[in-house]
């Protein structure tokens, strides 16, 4: 979900793994030029998405050994779900939405899904419709960890006892 804490674990799990560590949405603006609230306002979300199921593709033909933060859209659109699956371990980090909410009340302006909200009732809300939907594409991921314990030593623990499991 937006603001579950997938840049600041990953970054920190590239580190511990000596992997490059790449975020999605920041190839997208690199590649567009723009940011991610510019590229919804003028072109739209289906524009987005297809985009960013580009961008992710071209992402990991180019360099498949990596950590990469999606956006918290990604694996809901494009099969990307089914791409990520197939061709990495997949990480969700789930957070409650009152801690979603403390983490983005400040912040929600900036993002186009969460932008013009009037106050944090609202924005729980739009959280709580928005991961109620998305929960069937997160549950599939092999890997889960949940707030507040989704840390590193956290990460190579579950890494450890899926790896022996498989
Ligand atoms: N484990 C954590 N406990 C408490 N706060 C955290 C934790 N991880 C991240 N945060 C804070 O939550 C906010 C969002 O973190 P971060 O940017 O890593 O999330 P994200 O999933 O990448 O968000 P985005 O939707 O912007 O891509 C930041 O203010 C960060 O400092
Ligand atoms: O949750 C989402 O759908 C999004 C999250 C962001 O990371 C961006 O990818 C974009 O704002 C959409
Ligand atoms: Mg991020």
């Amino acid at each position: 979900m937006p603001g579950a804490g997938k840049t600041t674990l990953g970054r920190a799990l590239a580190t511990a793994f000596e992997l490059p560590f790449r975020d999605l949405d920041e190839e997208i603006v690199r590649s567009e030029g723009r940011s991610v609230a510019d590229v919804f306002q003028a072109d739209g979300e289906e524009y987005f998405r297809r985009r960013e199921a580009e961008v992710l593709r071209v992402l990991l033909a180019q360099q498949p050994r990596l950590v990469l933060a999606t956006g918290g859209g990604t694996p809901c659109f494009h099969n990307n779900l089914e791409l990520l699956l197939e061709t990495g371990l997949t990480l969700y980090l789930a957070v409650p939405v009152p801690e979603l909410v403390r983490r983005l009340q400040h912040a929600a302006a900036a993002r186009p899904l969460l932008a013009r909200l009037p106050d944090a009732a609202a924005l729980e809300a739009r959280l709580s419709e928005t991961l109620a939907y998305r929960q069937r594409f997160y549950d599939r991921a092999p890997l889960r960890c949940a707030a507040p314990t989704c840390t590193v030593e956290a990460v190579q623990h579950l890494l450890a006892t899926y790896q022996a499991s498989a």
